[in-house]
């Protein structure tokens, strides 16, 4: 007996690309929105396949969400996130908002995301950042040497993993810290596991002057691994261990250091009137007044670009129909021969 045999048409299972997107971050009603605006522009100047999400706080006035949704970006509001009561100083006592980062996990209509601080802006293309091997969290290694980490071991006796041999770890200060990122910027896959683990988590875990950026280095210890400063230039990189970038070859830098905010940059804190940090600063504002990179503008001009490409194939189709009805336009042009 043939064996009954039935054959069915392969199911052609379209599997929907996997979602990406770039996201940031904005609380208050101050002039970091300014920021965010930059760095939506600058994303579009480099010419980045995926959006700008923006997980906004319900104190950002509706004033800012309409700019940001003026210049392309797709907000969501998120709920604050606090850390337990503790007494402890934070860094800087603006901080302890930025836990709210953390509702980021959630975004899981996504399944790779790379995050960006507000005070940071895209110089080079980073997409290809997104196609690294899934299953870690990426971002750049941070410096131990301004004076916003005395309050640690590492600051006191001069150890810098940035520079690990100038100041040997001493052996009975226990083992050597591990690895420590930059918070700033990194490549992650939102999950709701572990977004729940991450919140319960935080409940049993006092913080610490770092707020989130040290959580964060807590929780991912065992899956961070660390890509090169072209991703992340820490300010402070440029006078801490000048000999560990190149300036020229950084596609993303952030303006974290105290005063390098471009759009309130004085020049007045220390290294602030640096030459390399005022290039950098003018770069900023570059991107920032260039009108040609407003999100309505490059929509106008595209489709301008679209219509014109839409009117010369319609001419051509014109042309090329009129003269396939035997040389018409040949009459058309030329006044008849007899
Ligand atoms: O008033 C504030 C403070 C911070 N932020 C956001 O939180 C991020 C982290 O704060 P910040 O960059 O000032 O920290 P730094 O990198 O300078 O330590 C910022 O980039 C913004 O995206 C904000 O939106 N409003
Ligand atoms: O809430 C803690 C913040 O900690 C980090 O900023 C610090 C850190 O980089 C220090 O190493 C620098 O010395 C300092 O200037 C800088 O502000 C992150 O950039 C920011 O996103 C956020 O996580
Ligand atoms: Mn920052």
């Amino acid at each position: 007996m043939a064996p009954n045999i039935t054959t069915t048409k392969a199911a052609t299972v379209t599997a929907k690309a996997p979602k990406r997107a770039y996201v940031t971050f904005l609380a208050g009603n101050g002039d970091y929105v300014k920021g965010v605006v930059g760095l939506a522009k600058g994303l579009r100047k480099v010419n980045s396949k995926y959006p700008l999400v923006v997980a906004l706080l319900p104190d950002v006035p509706e004033e800012h969400r309409k700019i940001l949704v003026d210049q392309g970006c797709i907000i969501r509001e998120i709920e604050p996130v606090y850390p337990p009561e503790n007494q402890t100083q934070f860094a800087m006592a603006y901080y302890v908002i930025n836990y709210s980062k953390l509702r980021i996990w959630e975004f899981v209509e996504y399944s790779k995301m790379i995050y960006l601080d507000g005070d940071i802006q895209v110089f080079d293309n980073i997409d290809h950042l997104f196609d690294m091997e899934d299953g870690y969290f990426y971002a750049v290694m941070d410096c131990f040497c301004e004076k916003t980490w005395s309050h640690t071991p590492q600051y006191k006796i001069g150890y810098c993993q940035q520079c690990p041999d100038r100041v040997q770890w001493p052996s009975q200060l226990g083992p050597k810290p591990p690895l420590y990122f930059n918070a700033g910027m990194f490549v992650y896959e939102p999950s709701l596991s572990t977004y729940e683990d991450l919140l319960t988590t935080l409940k049993v875990t006092p913080p610490t002057p770092f707020a989130e950026q040290d959580y964060l280095n807590m929780y991912f210890r065992d899956i961070y691994r660390p890509i090169p400063p072209i991703y992340n230039l820490v300010m402070a990189m440029l006078w801490r261990h000048p000999e560990n970038i190149e300036l020229d070859k950084a596609k993303v830098v952030h303006y974290c250091a105290a005063g390098s905010k471009p759009w309130r940059y004085t020049g007045k804190e220390d290294n602030m009137d640096r030459e390399d940090i005022k290039t950098l600063v003018a770069k900023w504002w570059e991107i920032y007044d260039d009108e040609s990179l407003d999100y309505n503008n490059v929509v106008a001009s595209g489709q301008a670009a679209e219509a014109d490409e839409d009117k010369q194939s319609g001419l051509q189709l014109l042309l090329a129909a009129l003269s396939k009805a035997g040389g018409f336009v040949h009459r058309i042009n030329a006044p008849s021969a007899a």
